[in-house]
């Protein structure tokens, strides 16, 4: 669905260059729902726009749904939906007349263009905002309304640049249940963009991580998480004798990265930590230096982001959550 390869984009801001998307290679196939996760200036809205034909590359290439980016534009956006960061809705617009306008510009006749509409109106739950202005509705009703206006001509892949952005908790998840539902019912591949680590982590099957115009990891989140930063099990012991034992003996065990101590406090890094506790509990119980309590913490992406790069994900001026 998507074949980029060597996909770059410099700037020039007065006289410097901005290498904003630094020669990624990228394969989407049909179906998956992609995150695409970075800080701030990472390059993820560049790299969207030169995907949806936006933006001309400065060089490389990319196959987006069969057809070349550059060469092709008007069939790649024949056969695709994109959702920016603002509002595609006019602000007295009305949703039902706004999506039945959407529906006539894409050629569809007038009795298909009811029908899709309320197709649209059922699947993103705008039944009951059909004819309140646009600029009335919530922030998460709004989303709602742009992605539907998206979808008006069945495209088989839809880009969402920050969905979630400025909404409230609540009113996130309840649109992520909506995308959700989409992807079941329509199979539309997703590719969307955000800075929600935990969004990222819980929605999506495949996270791709950027950072300063560069893909650093791209995988299943439970896979980054497992294989680049490693649960962390931390033990407390009766002392520090306890403690020193603790580490040595964790360090000898195969899938133990590393293993600190701080006073009576040991801490584990290791892959699959849940499955490695039992038999170090019972490592140390037959060294007389038995646990006093146990915990095993699994690393968040933004851990990840650490081992790839050193930095917090958070470091940045990505917004809070
Ligand atoms: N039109 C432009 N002119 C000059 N520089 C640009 C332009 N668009 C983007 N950049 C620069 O390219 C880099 C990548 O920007 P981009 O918007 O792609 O990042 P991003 O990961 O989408 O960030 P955000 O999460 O803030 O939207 C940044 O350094 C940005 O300042």
């Amino acid at each position: 669905m998507i074949h980029a390869r060597q996909l770059a984009r410099t700037f020039q801001v007065k006289g410097e260059r901005v290498e904003a998307v630094r020669g990624i290679d990228l394969d989407v196939e049909p179906g998956e729902l992609v995150a695409f996760l970075g800080p701030n200036g990472a390059g993820k809205s560049t790299s969207l726009r030169m995907l949806t034909t936006l933006l001309p590359p400065t060089s490389g290439t990319a196959l987006v749904a069969g057809h070349d980016v550059t060469h092709e534009g008007a069939r790649v956006r024949q056969r695709i939906g994109y959702i920016g960061q603002g509002s595609g809705s006019g602000e007295y617009m009305l949703p039902r007349d706004e999506l039945m306008t959407q529906c006539r510009a894409y050629g569809l006749s007038r009795t298909e263009a009811v029908r899709r509409t309320g197709e649209l109106m059922a699947m993103l739950d705008l039944e009951s905002l059909a004819t309140r202005p646009a600029g009335t509705l919530s922030g998460g009703q709004r989303r709602r309304l742009d992605i539907a206006l998206g979808m008006v001509h069945r495209p088989a892949l839809l880009f969402l640049d920050e969905p979630s952005t400025g909404l409230d908790p609540q009113n996130r998840a309840h649109l992520w249940e909506h995308i959700l539902r989409l992807r079941r019912e329509s199979g539309t591949t997703l590719f969307l963009t955000t800075h929600y680590l935990d969004e990222a982590d819980a929605m999506a099957e495949r996270v791709i991580i950027v950072d300063r115009g560069a893909i650093v990891a791209d995988d299943t989140a439970e896979n980054l998480k497992a294989q680049l930063a490693g649960d962390l099990i931390t033990l407390t012991l009766a002392d520090t004798d306890h403690a020193g034992t603790a580490a040595a003996i964790a360090s000898r065990m195969p899938s133990v990265s590393e293993a600190t101590v701080d006073g009576t406090t040991v801490r584990v890094r290791a892959t699959w930590g849940v499955a490695v506790l039992p038999e170090y509990l019972r490592a140390l119980d037959t060294s007389a230096a038995p646990a006093l309590t146990a915990e095993v913490r699994t690393p968040t992406l933004d851990d990840v982001f650490l081992a790839l790069t050193g930095r917090r994900l958070r470091d940045g001026d990505a917004p809070e959550e």
